[in-house]
């Protein structure tokens, strides 16, 4: 069977209320297993990865393969509370698809039905990757070497939805698409003590404003204004009571960069200022910095051009070139060891990613799956590498 797209909004809509956090997305694994055993399983093998239990990745096996092309879609959701008031709403309190990764899972099945029922020439490689928001679960696979043997993948290709493009727009461009980012956290230890005498104790609230402040000027004072650098704290905890001055504070964040080696420089400018803090307020500060696989997001240029063109040509299709996103992506990683194309996908929402009132429009999952089925059926035409 071919989803239809009545099918494909109501796959969308289970995965909508069904959104689980980083490695923990067993009941999406096992509803995408339920919705893929109901495809044609005559050139179908599935492989499981005990040590990613989440993951799932299908071969569709070709009348005539020259190449093993991958699609890769992320599976885990955010921990966001959700506030559309939506009929099929997370069930799930305080966790959300708030990055539109139940559309991405729902277009890949989309292709994914269409060459169960159309053997392709090529062979194809589906995979549902866990935990793309956190933990790197493209790296995780990789290096448990999901992408071996009958697996082992030639060209990849994977998409993000993107609430700022018009819906069903695929945009595109050529060299970066995305940041590579790195997470931080940062424990600052000073001294608790009454509110009343801060001369007998180090007030951590003051010493991280100071840091928060100090290391905005990074991206403000220190880097060359038209390249691009962002450092974000998302997170910060801190204190009990009002008349307690706080000892510790916890800060989370992320930086991003759409090189390496800015990414690289913003690490050394944190730990920089944070050692110059911890003198002048004779406190400790720990960094702990953590790349994962957030790489930045290359596109092959050989195959992104070619990807575009099609893309140009097909008059079904809007297209439009993009700028570089300061978004991360852990396909990153997998681009890195194996060329291929990220893409965007409009979806025209109200809210932004990653806020509660992210509201894609659903019409763009149909737009996507014919791009792609378009674009592979090109692709695996050609007989050029
Ligand atoms: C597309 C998207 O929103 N991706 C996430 C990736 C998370 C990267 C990592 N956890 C970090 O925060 O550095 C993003 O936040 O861009």
């Amino acid at each position: 069977m071919v989803l239809s797209e009545t099918e494909l909004i109501d796959i969308r809509r289970h995965l909508h209320t069904i959104p689980e956090l980083s490695l923990e997305e067993f009941k999406t694994h096992d509803y995408l297993k339920q919705v893929i055993s109901k495809f044609s399983q005559v050139n179908m093998e599935i492989k499981e990865l005990p040590e990613l239990p989440t993951a799932l990745l299908v071969l569709i096996k070709g009348s005539n393969p020259k190449r093993n092309i991958g699609y890769r879609c992320d599976m885990d959701a955010l921990p966001v509370n959700e506030t559309n008031g939506l009929k099929y709403a997370s069930q799930t309190k305080g966790v959300m698809h708030a990055c539109g990764h139940d559309i991405h899972m729902t277009v890949a099945l989309g292709i994914l039905s269409y060459y169960a029922e159309h053997q392709p020439k090529d062979n194809l490689i589906f995979f549902f990757q866990p935990a793309e928001e956190s933990q790197s679960g493209g790296r995780k696979a990789y290096d448990l070497g999901a992408f071996s043997k009958r697996f082992q993948v030639d060209e990849f290709y994977g998409l993000h939805d993107n609430a700022q493009l018009k819906t069903g727009v695929i945009g595109c461009r050529n060299g970066t698409l995305f940041a590579g980012t790195t997470e931080v956290n940062v424990d600052i230890k000073g001294k608790s003590g009454h509110a009343a005498y801060p001369q007998l104790a180090n007030d951590s609230i003051v010493i991280a404003a100071n840091f928060i402040e100090q290391v905005q000027t990074i991206i403000s004072r220190n880097i060359d204004p038209t390249r691009c650098g962002v450092i974000t704290f998302g997170k910060i905890e801190a204190g009990v009571i009002r008349n307690v001055i706080a000892g510790k504070v916890h800060l989370e964040g992320t930086i991003r960069g759409l090189t390496q080696s800015m990414i690289e420089y913003l690490r050394l400018r944190i730990s920089e200022i944070a050692e110059g803090l911890e003198k002048s307020f004779n406190c400790s500060i720990k960094i702990n910095f953590n790349q994962g696989g957030y790489y930045p997001v290359e596109n092959d240029p050989v195959l992104t051009k070619r990807f575009i063109e099609y893309m140009q040509q097909n008059k079904a299709v809007d297209f439009e070139e993009t700028a570089p996103a300061m978004t991360g992506e852990d396909f990153g990683y997998l681009l890195n060891k194996i060329p291929g194309t990220m893409f965007w996908l409009g979806v025209e929402s109200p809210g932004a990613l990653h806020s509660a009132d992210f509201l894609p429009h659903e019409e763009a999952i149909e737009q996507g799956v014919k791009a792609m089925v378009g674009f592979l059926n090109y692709r695996m035409n050609l007989e050029e590498k």
